[in-house]
């Protein structure tokens, strides 16, 4: 059987509640599971702020209705009204105690511990009761559990220690008459031995759950919360941070000790007794698998587990003689320190012994500093300790993981990037466990110094990219038997490795964090795929959160350009030979671009200008370099190319145009190469990168087609009207012919104006030799003034532009 426990935020609203019942109601319901529930979220908070206020004689009444008016929505919502007297009536009188309670600490104007627990049992009786009622209308076994009776411990209040052997034994004995119950526990409340209310402390509701699971020799511990499992680094913080498979009891515990709040480390002890497995799991995304705590971890190839952090400390420095040579003079500080509950963060001192240093918490400092005054009166007098210090305004850094004890050169590795990154290191300390080191740095630096740590540890894995690929025509066929083809290649020569973590089309999708066969990806799509979404397509791939990520858009459609924006906010790099994103209105564009480099993440999109062709790239350069662009001229149709150096002698039009489609280079609809909407886009995106805020209606444009052939409503009638209009395009040809030129539809930027237009050109023009699908586009630059820098080759096709995006997918992470 499993425990599940379930945090504020999953019982916090009516949605929430519904999603966790489902959650329970997929369970293996054969072996009841335990579901132990918090506090609806917030209403701990109002419960300490109600307290408090009555006990400073000031007003509660609004806390008090918040609460109730809090569980009572719920009930409303989620009960039929047949089903909800009952639950209104127990509620009320909880409610009524807890009114009784608050008035005799306003009257008293004391609140003792013992009553604050009091008071606060009522959170999680009120969301545990409420719950199982709820769920009794889905499995009739719910029954509710005041946890309280079951968890006994001594009488420290709002801290209290189990009594494990009698605990165990209560909720042994209670499960074993019950066996056939869906059990809802109360999180966080536990009872002494007069049965006064106690609390577990913070994080009290995952060790109620670890309490029972172990009691229970449960099979596994589920904790719910709202994050996908524990990371490599707050999220917060390092956007590239990603969700661990798996860790070791001691490594969790390391990294959620410096603050990775996930779950609070004791309450890992007793499933750490018993070696039952905790997993963090995500209620809201509750497909991704989560972090696995437990004692059998795979060996893994992380050098480290990750970086924890602690936001603000101080530290206090004891420096003097009369620590030499004095065994017991640290036992003294810190006992004295424990006994009056400070808690020293980290120790270091110096080997001479002649100083100590140790961080605490900033509130904790100045008592610290009072307590260590009274305790060394005798040394201070003496001089054989100097006056203690405090520094403020300090932040530690963590790195944690147990294969660092095998690894040398870990410590080589953070001091250099701290170094490199111009962070100073105020102290050192290294656990003997060597499962963690800890440095002190200023608080200012601790973003940098996460960010640049995290970089270090984790660069191997950026040689690993994991690509969700939009697309399976043309295009992403062609690039996934590149990709195929490549990938020894890289494997060897470049330690990389381009894994497809997904790909979706029209009709499938299909995920996997481990990667797709290359060989089998179609059978694998087209059977075992489901029925393609493309919003929750991307909401996996980021549920996924998996590093490196990079979503690839092959096609046409404008359906994903809306979807870009929130990929680059989920640190996703986007690869796209789909011009529609970029050619659509100007702030678009310019948000994709401000958006990629706030989140660190790259957009790539070679392909949408020439195909394969170096343009975008080049361009980009001549900007960086300082240059200036006088004047772009360009054919950057490959179709209207192939089409005018084909169309010649007897070829005609139509059939020419229908070639240029068969060996790939026209767009899915040939009429967008056609009418000169593709040539617009792809001016429009050069002169956006040149630096030119246009819009689409800013491009000139010439039109090549017959009125007939513009208005063709589908492309068979586009068709039927190109092989009607015949004799307007022999027309053409000949004109051009009778003069010794040929056709050209020829781009032109020149100060901000963007025109495309049909010229007849000789062999004087540097146009004029062009072949095949040839597109050729000349930078007239402050450096290349005379004679121009050309790019020119092949600018359609599926191998060529497949060829693009993948260079474009390999740059990712590397080029900046
Ligand atoms: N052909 C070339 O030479 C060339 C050159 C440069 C750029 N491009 C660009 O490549 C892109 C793809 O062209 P293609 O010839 O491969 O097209 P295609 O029609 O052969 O393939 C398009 C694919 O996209 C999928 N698709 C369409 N809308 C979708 C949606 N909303 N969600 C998920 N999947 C969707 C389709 O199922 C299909 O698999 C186009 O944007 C084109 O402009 C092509
Ligand atoms: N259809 C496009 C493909 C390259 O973007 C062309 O003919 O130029
Ligand atoms: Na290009």
């Amino acid at each position: 059987m499993k425990v599940l426990k379930f945090g504020g935020t999953s019982v916090g609203s009516a949605e929430n509640i519904k999603t966790l019942l489902r959650l329970v109601g997929e369970e293996n319901l054969q072996q009841k599971p335990v579901v132990v529930l918090s506090a609806m979220s917030g209403v701990t908070n109002l419960l300490t702020d109600a307290a408090e206020r009555a006990e400073r004689g000031e007003d509660y009444d609004k806390h008090l209705k918040d609460i109730e008016d809090k569980h009572f929505a719920v009930i409303r919502t989620l009960l039929p009204a047949a089903a909800q007297n009952p639950v209104f009536t127990r509620l009320k009188i909880f409610f009524n105690e807890l009114e009784d309670l608050l008035q005799a600490v306003h009257n008293l104007k004391e609140l003792s511990l013992q009553t604050k627990d009091q008071i606060l049992s009522y959170g999680e009786r009120c969301s545990t009761f409420m719950i199982s009622h709820i769920a009794s209308q889905q499995f009739a076994e719910a029954m509710y559990v005041n946890g309280s009776e079951f968890i006994k411990t001594d009488s420290n209040f709002g801290q209290a220690k189990v009594d494990t052997a009698l605990t165990e034994m209560l909720i042994k004995n209670f499960y074993a008459a019950n066996k056939d119950k869906v059990l809802f526990v109360t999180g966080f409340i536990s009872s002494n031995a007069a049965g006064r209310v106690t609390t577990l402390g913070r994080g009290g509701s995952d060790y109620t759950a670890a309490v029972w699971g172990a009691a229970l020799e449960a099979s596994e511990i589920e904790i719910w919360t709202d994050v996908n499992g524990m990371m490599t680094a707050d999220p917060r913080i390092v956007k590239k941070a990603f969700s661990l498979p798996e860790l070791s009891y001691t490594e969790a515990m390391e990294l959620s000790y410096f603050g990775a709040k996930v779950i609070y480390p004791p309450t890992m002890i007793p499933a750490f007794m018993k070696k039952i497995p905790i997993v963090i799991k995500n209620t809201f995304e509750p497909e991704f698998a989560g972090t696995y705590i437990k004692s059998d971890v795979k060996s893994s190839n992380l050098p480290i587990k990750g970086i924890s952090s602690i936001d603000h400390i101080s530290i206090i420095n004891l420096t003097g003689s009369g620590m030499v040579g004095k065994a017991g003079f640290s036992g003294r500080l810190f006992s004295l320190l424990s006994r009056e509950q400070i808690n020293v963060v980290l120790i270091t001192q110096s080997s001479s012994e002649h100083s100590i240093t140790f961080a605490v918490k900033p509130s904790d400092a100045a008592h610290a500093i009072a307590l260590i005054k009274k305790e060394f009166e005798l040394e201070l007098d003496a001089n054989k300790l100097a006056l203690p210090e405090i520094e403020s305004n300090l932040s530690v850094l963590a790195i944690v993981g147990e294969n660092m004890k095998r690894t040398p050169g870990m410590s080589g590795r953070l001091f250099s990037a701290l170094g490199r990154n111009g962070i100073n290191v105020r102290a050192i300390a290294q656990g003997s466990s060597e499962y963690n080191i800890s440095v002190i740095i200023n608080k200012d630096d601790l973003s940098k110094a996460v960010n640049a740590v995290h970089d270090a540890f984790f660069t191997d894995l950026k040689r690993t990219l994991n690509i969700f690929c939009l697309g399976t025509g043309n295009i992403g066929k062609t690039l996934f038997n590149q990709l195929k083809e490549q990938m020894p290649f890289l494997a060897e020569n470049n330690d990389l490795q381009v894994k497809v973590t997904g790909i979706c089309n029209t009709r499938k999708m299909i995920l996997n964090a481990e990667g797709l066969s290359l060989e089998d990806w179609e059978n694998e799509l087209n059977n075992h795929g489901e029925k393609a979404n493309l919003a929750t397509f991307v909401e996996k791939m980021k549920a996924l959160n998996l590093p490196n990520a990079v979503f690839v858009d092959n096609t046409a459609s404008e359906a994903p350009i809306s979807f870009y924006q929130g990929i680059f906010e989920s640190s996703i790099s986007v690869v796209t030979c789909n011009k529609k994103g970029n050619s659509a209105d100007y702030a678009q564009y310019r948000s994709f671009k401000d958006t990629a480099r706030t989140f660190g993440v790259d957009f790539y999109y070679e392909t949408n200008v020439g195909a394969g062709l170096p343009i975008i790239r080049t361009l980009k350069e001549l900007m960086m370099s300082g240059d200036k662009v006088a004047r772009i001229e360009a054919i950057l149709s490959g179709t209207i190319s192939y089409i005018f150096n084909n169309f010649k002698g007897d070829a005609g039009f139509y059939e020419t145009v229908k070639e240029a489609q068969e060996l790939g280079y026209t767009e899915p609809d040939p009429r967008d190469d056609l009418n000169g909407k593709d040539f617009m886009r792809k001016m429009l995106i050069l002169a956006r990168d040149a630096g030119y805020p246009l819009e689409a209606e800013n491009v000139k444009i010439d039109n090549i087609l017959p009125e007939a052939c513009l208005k063709a409503a589908s492309v068979d009638d586009f068709y039927k009207e190109l092989k009607a209009n015949a004799s307007y395009f022999e027309e053409l040809k000949n004109k051009a012919a009778s003069e010794g030129k040929v056709l050209r539809y020829i781009g032109k930027l020149e100060n901000g104006n963007v025109e495309i237009s049909l010229q007849m050109v000789d062999d004087s023009h540097p146009f004029y030799m062009l072949s095949g699908s040839d597109n050729i586009i000349s930078f007239t630059t402050d450096r290349y003034k005379s004679r121009p820098l050309v790019v020119k080759g092949p600018g359609a096709g599926a191998e060529v532009t497949a060829a693009g995006v993948f260079a474009d997918i390999i740059n990712v992470g590397t080029l900046s």
